[in-house]
């Protein structure tokens, strides 16, 4: 077998041109959606995922800014500034980059942003929404992994989902969000004992560990889906958590890196931050 590949690219690219018509519809009733990203320090790689992200919101005609703050910026300075665009009528979505440096608590951060324009879907008080089945901003990665797999035609209901990674960014939530589906969820993780006794019986891989080639085509069952969340940065390429050529030859569908996950994190974003602007003017 030779999987079909799902390119996030391609259905990212159709899902903004249907934001666009939803944003200038919008601006006809006076509504500018518009976030706001804040990045301390100049981390490359973050770097090249927040100006990823401006390119996608101008795409789609939304107004969005960058703050671009020096890496020993305080905690306090921070705080400050995130009550400032609470506080902001004009802004609709915050986002901070994670991680934020070490003398900052990512914690904290996250529980400033007022849950309306927490579009990252990170605050406590959103993810009780998610874990209790009510409407929220769910996290984007997750979120962009639900809408690929729902675009696909892959059913959920009943199928036994295997996700490597339990983080509060990625793999909680994909759970979560696929549990609410009626999928049957197992999480591995570093304490794992016989990972590939689990990766086996997975009707749905998803694998967001963020170590290159953590699984190959022998640790996939015959035929199942495989989404694969990592990115990392091998010899100067990008590469995903899965050995994409063997995987392929097992799997009957398989995310690519890049042109994956990685398109519809973003379009998540940019559909969270419209929905906030809707929402703070009950549209
Ligand atoms: N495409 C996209 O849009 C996005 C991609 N990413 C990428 O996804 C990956 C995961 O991100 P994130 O969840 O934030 O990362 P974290 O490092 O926070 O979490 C990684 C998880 O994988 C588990 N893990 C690590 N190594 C192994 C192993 N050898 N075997 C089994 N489990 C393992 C860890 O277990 P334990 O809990 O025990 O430590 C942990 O639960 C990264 O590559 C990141 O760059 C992230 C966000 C968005
Ligand atoms: N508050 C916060 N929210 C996040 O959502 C968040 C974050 N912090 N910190 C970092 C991670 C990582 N992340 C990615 C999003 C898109 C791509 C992406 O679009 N990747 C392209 C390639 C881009 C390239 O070429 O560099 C692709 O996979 O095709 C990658 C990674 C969001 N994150």
């Amino acid at each position: 077998m030779t999987a079909e590949v799902i390119y996030g690219k391609q259905l990212a690219e159709d899902l903004r041109q249907e934001m666009k018509e939803e944003v200038s519809a919008l601006h006809t009733k006076d509504i500018r959606p518009k976030l706001v990203v804040v990045i301390l320090g100049e981390d490359p790689a973050s770097m090249s995922y927040v100006k990823g992200k401006q390119r996608a919101s101008e795409k789609v005609g939304m107004d969005s800014d960058l703050i671009e703050l020096p890496v020993e910026t305080s905690e306090r300075e921070l705080l400050d500034l995130i009550e400032k665009l609470n506080q902001d009528p004009t802004v609709h979505g915050i986002l901070v980059q994670l991680p934020v440096p070490d003398h900052i608590s990512d914690q904290k951060i996250i529980e400033a942003i007022h849950p309306d324009k927490d579009v990252d879907g990170f605050h406590p008080a959103n993810v009780g929404k998610m874990m209790t089945g009510q409407d929220t901003f769910f996290p984007c990665t997750p979120y962009g992994i639900l809408v690929m797999l729902k675009r696909a035609d892959i059913t959920l209901e009943g199928k036994h989902v295997v996700i490597i990674g339990r983080s509060n960014l990625v793999g909680k939530p994909v759970g979560q969000l696929l549990l609410n589906e009626n999928a049957t969820v197992t999480h591995c993780h570093s304490r794992t004992k016989d990972m590939q006794s689990h990766t086996k019986q997975a009707d749905i891989l998803i694998v967001a560990a963020g170590k290159p080639s953590l699984i190959s085509g022998e640790d996939i069952k015959e035929g199942a889906v495989v989404i694969d969340v990592g990115v990392n940065r091998v010899d100067g390429k990008l590469t995903g958590d899965v050995d994409f050529d063997s995987a392929k030859e097992v799997a009957s569908h398989i995310t690519p890196v890049p042109k994956g996950v990685g398109p519809m994190t973003i379009t998540m974003l940019l559909h969270n931050t419209i929905k906030a602007a809707k929402r703070i003017h009950n549209q």
